[in-house]
């Protein structure tokens, strides 16, 4: 076998995809402080183009039909070379677990992750988004072994009752919505339930009913309420239409200066504006844990999303930990490492346990 018959046809496509979108590279562009997201004034007219080019580079995963609206689709070979560098950038956290495990000897994991594209496969009926047995067996296995915590976009108890698990913490709206378990095991964590966008619920309600109401004419669009933000999920949506549905949306923030438009996988995400996000939950939930000024604390947070590379960041600039993207094609990252697709979550959780217990019961020994 050739090596070129070795890459995947949906591989070729969506970097063929993401090749033909440069105006939005992986994660978004940023600007400093406030201006991270597109707010009221950045929706002008000249933007609406870009933003329906990125609507379709999002989440390349699911759609390999989108090869076709590349005028050059990039060469296979090109694709390999690129494939090979970015494994090489960031490798494989299953290849280089041993790596991981010896710098985590002597500190105490604290394990975040994120629940869509990560414990859960990308479907397209957001409801239907079900981890499965297996996956919650691991996750289950993982919180008993170091404090766990679901980091999601959507809101608490849909993440709640999507994992169904005690003992976890759990932060849903992207952060804003924070709960802990009812009773923490660490003797020094604080109980904890925080809101970080409380002020702003009447207006985010608001803003679905007319979300709901100015999109309801385009086929396929789904409206979601996440308590502290709104997704407008556009994957069932014909291609034709997205530029028409970001019209609909955009005619909505122009009525609230105080919302933000971000974007997910195939997803439009509506939140306030405030200085919030996965990563400043990460430093929350560290720091509810007791482990804020701790040197020996090794958080790992494994997340697909952009609104995940808020998180890598923040364990980046720490210098502490390490960051994990779910992804199958190349992406730019703020993680140290990468993982497939949510089944290589699992066998990564599954062997830290392991690797856990081997190492229990080595201390337990020499301690006799
Ligand atoms: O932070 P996450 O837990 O990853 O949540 C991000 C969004 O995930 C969900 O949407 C995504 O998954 C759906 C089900 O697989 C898929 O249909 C959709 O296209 C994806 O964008 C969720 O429905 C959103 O509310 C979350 O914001």
């Amino acid at each position: 076998m050739t090596k070129q018959n070795v890459v995947p046809a949906e591989v070729v496509a969506a970097i063929a995809v993401a090749s033909s979108y440069p105006l939005f590279p992986y994660p978004p562009p940023r600007a400093r402080g406030r201006k991270k997201y597109l707010s009221r004034l950045e929706l002008g007219g000249g933007r609406i183009s870009a933003w329906v080019d990125s609507m379709k580079a999002s989440s390349p995963t699911h759609d390999k039909g989108d090869v076709a609206l590349s005028a050059a689709p990039p060469s296979v070979e090109a694709c390999l070379d690129e494939q090979s560098a970015w494994v090489i950038r960031y490798p494989s956290a299953l290849s280089k677990f041993e790596h991981i495990v010896s710098a985590s000897k002597g500190k105490q994991i604290v394990m975040f992750l994120d629940y869509d594209g990560t414990l859960s496969p990308i479907v397209d009926d957001p409801d239907s988004a079900f981890m499965s047995d297996a996956m919650r067996a691991a996750v289950r296995d993982v919180a008993r072994c170091f404090p766990t915590a679901i980091v999601s976009g959507r809101c608490l108890d849909k993440v709640i009752n999507f994992v169904r698990l005690a003992n976890l913490y759990y932060a849903g709206s992207h952060g804003m919505d924070i709960k802990g378990p009812e009773k923490p095991r660490r003797t020094k964590a604080k109980p904890v339930v925080f809101q970080a966008a409380s002020e702003f619920l009447p207006m985010i309600q608001e803003a679905y009913k007319a979300l709901l109401e100015r999109t309801k004419s385009t086929a396929g669009v789904k409206v979601e309420d996440n308590k502290f933000c709104v997704s407008v999920h556009f994957r069932c949506v014909d291609e034709k239409s997205w530029s028409l549905l970001f019209e609909q949306v955009r005619s909505v923030l122009k009525e609230y200066p105080e919302l933000w438009l971000t974007q997910g996988r195939k997803v439009l995400e509506i939140r306030p504006t405030i200085n919030w996000d996965k990563g400043k939950a990460l430093e929350f939930l560290l720091e509810s844990l007791g482990f804020a000024d701790c040197k020996n604390v090794m958080p790992v947070y494994i997340g697909d999303d952009r609104t995940d590379e808020d998180a890598f960041k923040v364990l980046r600039d720490r210098g502490q930990g390490f960051g994990i993207l779910v992804s199958r094609f190349p992406k730019e990252t703020n993680a140290s490492y990468s993982l497939k697709e949510p089944s290589e979550v699992k066998d990564f959780l599954v062997r830290l346990v392991e690797w856990n217990r081997r190492w229990m019961k080595k201390a337990q020994r020499s301690k006799v």
